[in-house]
């Protein structure tokens, strides 16, 4: 099968702390996500595929699970960089409307730091890099304690 060149030597993720998300967590089958990372890079990545039941549109994945997905993955990339954070504002630009139980690709980065906040952005392509989403946000460094660490 073919996949984004960003993603051929990517080892699997998975979040031993972290495994009832409604997103990603196994006890949902709406939504299929691996995630991956590259101990070289300071990225995240997903591979998801979006079953029928988060469309909207008769077809269509709903923008709202599009965004959860984006937001998950971009919160994670501050977790893995040692910075654990919150959602402050998130802002997701739909390209094209993403079929449902099509296989997509995300890859987050951290832009840069400012004090507190984080700034990342992410993007949503299928293997053919056609973009379907691109996201940018602002993540606050809270202390463990407030997130249940
Ligand atoms: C979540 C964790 C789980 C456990 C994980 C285990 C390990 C697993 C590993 C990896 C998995 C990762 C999975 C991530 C999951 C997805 C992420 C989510 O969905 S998080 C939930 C939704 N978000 C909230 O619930 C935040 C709710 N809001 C707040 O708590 C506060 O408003 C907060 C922390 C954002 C800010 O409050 P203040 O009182 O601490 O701080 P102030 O002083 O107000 O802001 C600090 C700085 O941020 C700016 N700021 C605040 N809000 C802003 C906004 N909306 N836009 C722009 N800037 C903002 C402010 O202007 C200030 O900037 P200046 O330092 O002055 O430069």
């Amino acid at each position: 099968m073919k996949i984004p060149d960003e993603f051929q030597h990517l080892t699997p993720y998975n979040m031993n702390s972290y495994t009832d998300s409604f997103v990603s967590g196994k006890q949902q089958k709406y939504i299929e996500l691996q995630y991956y990372r590259d101990e070289n890079s300071l990225k995240f990545y997903a591979r998801v595929l979006f079953h029928v039941e988060t469309q909207g549109a008769p077809g269509i994945v709903h923008g709202g699970a599009i965004a959860s997905v984006l937001d998950e993955t971009m919160g994670a990339v501050s977790f893995l960089n040692k910075m654990p954070a919150v959602t402050a504002s998130l802002t997701v630009n739909y390209h094209r409307p993403l079929p449902v139980e099509k296989t997509v690709y995300i890859i987050t980065q951290v832009e840069k730091t400012e004090g507190r906040k984080i700034y990342i952005i992410g993007k949503m392509v299928d293997k053919n890099q056609r973009l379907f989403a691109d996201s940018k946000g602002i993540f606050v460094k809270v202390p463990n304690e407030r997130i249940g660490l």
